[in-house]
């Protein structure tokens, strides 16, 4: 296990461009060994956390610590972190090995380095390829190859997973708990919330710049029962339901009720008179769920399947 050096610290960390605030008093941390999904609408602030961590942006106040330093003090910072933010920025003309050598040689990392990352990201057959003609899901592993080049303890992933098929998100599902297994510190945006779920230990939701939840993932999905119903007469309960304070949503005649156990909607269709119920299930809330609580009606849900 690798020490507790790779830790990824943000205070108050705050970035304004032109007088509006797009990070705005960010703090949080990502210990040794944990992965923690970032996650926010188009604009929310994550790229622009990232960079500043980055040492590409500079934060207009607050501080953005790498291994206890900011990023522009580390010494070999390719050995401490690892990030994917662009893409590989790599020569289209160049193969994804040359690529991933110009990269070692300028870092001072060792040659034997190129072939072992392209063997991690699986992509050894294709070394030899001009990278031009990479597919977005190949570009994505390039990049993730050349994040890891240096060995580091902290890696910095800005949507790691875009552009990946099915079968590339379950092998970057794998990829990550590994990483972590190992004892890094992973700091992943993401849109997809359902995949942050399958990984993170722990959750940011930025919106708007600032930070609504820093959870353990099970904290924050566990915190609400959702109950899922039908009935004879759903807008009478919807009625009986809003009249409590409580959250629901009507589609038809389905009914998701929030903070509700499955026997209080029973007993309460019984009351109203809005049976016979056809249809009653209780479960926690999904991650997308927790989110468009926590970030309010202004996000389009469709943005962030
Ligand atoms: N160099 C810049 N100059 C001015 N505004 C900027 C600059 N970089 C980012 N912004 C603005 O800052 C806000 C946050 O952008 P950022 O890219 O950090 O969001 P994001 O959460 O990563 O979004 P996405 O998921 O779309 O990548 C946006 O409104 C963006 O337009």
């Amino acid at each position: 296990m690798r020490s507790q050096q790779g830790a990824i610290v943000c205070r108050s960390l705050t970035k304004a461009y032109d007088g509006r605030t797009v990070v705005d008093d960010v703090s949080f941390e990502v210990a040794a060994g944990t992965i923690t999904g970032f996650v926010g609408a188009n604009g929310a602030g994550k790229t622009t956390t990232m960079r500043m961590l980055l040492g590409l942006v500079a934060p207009t106040s607050g501080i953005a610590l790498v291994d206890g330093r900011p990023y522009r003090e580390l010494a070999s910072p390719r050995r401490r972190v690892g990030a994917v933010v662009d893409g590989p920025g790599a020569h289209p003309g160049h193969s994804a090995r040359l690529h991933l050598s110009v990269l070692a040689t300028a870092s001072g990392l060792p040659g034997r380095r190129v072939d072992e990352v392209l063997d991690l990201v699986e992509l050894t057959e294709h070394a030899g390829r001009r990278v031009g003609g990479f597919s977005m899901g190949m570009l994505q592993r390039l990049a993730i190859a050349g994040a890891l080049l240096g060995d580091p303890g902290v890696l910095i992933l800005d949507e790691p997973a875009n552009g990946l098929d099915p079968p590339g998100i379950l092998w970057m599902r794998d990829l990550l708990r590994g990483l972590a297994a190992d004892g890094r510190a992973l700091l992943v945006s993401s849109h997809l919330l359902a995949e942050l779920a399958e990984v993170a230990d722990r959750v940011l939701i930025i919106d708007r710049g600032r930070l609504l939840a820093d959870e353990p993932l099970d904290q924050l999905l566990d915190g609400t029962r959702v109950v899922e119903m039908r009935c004879a007469d759903a807008a009478a309960m919807l009625r009986a339901v809003t009249a409590r304070d409580l959250r629901a949503d009507l589609e038809d005649d389905f009914l998701v009720i929030h903070g509700m156990s499955a026997r209080e909607a029973g007993e309460l269709a019984v009351a109203q008179g809005a049976g016979p119920v056809h249809w009653l299930t209780e479960r926690t809330s999904t991650f997308e769920e927790v989110y468009f609580r926590l970030a309010g009606p202004q996000v389009d849900p469709r943005e962030a399947s």
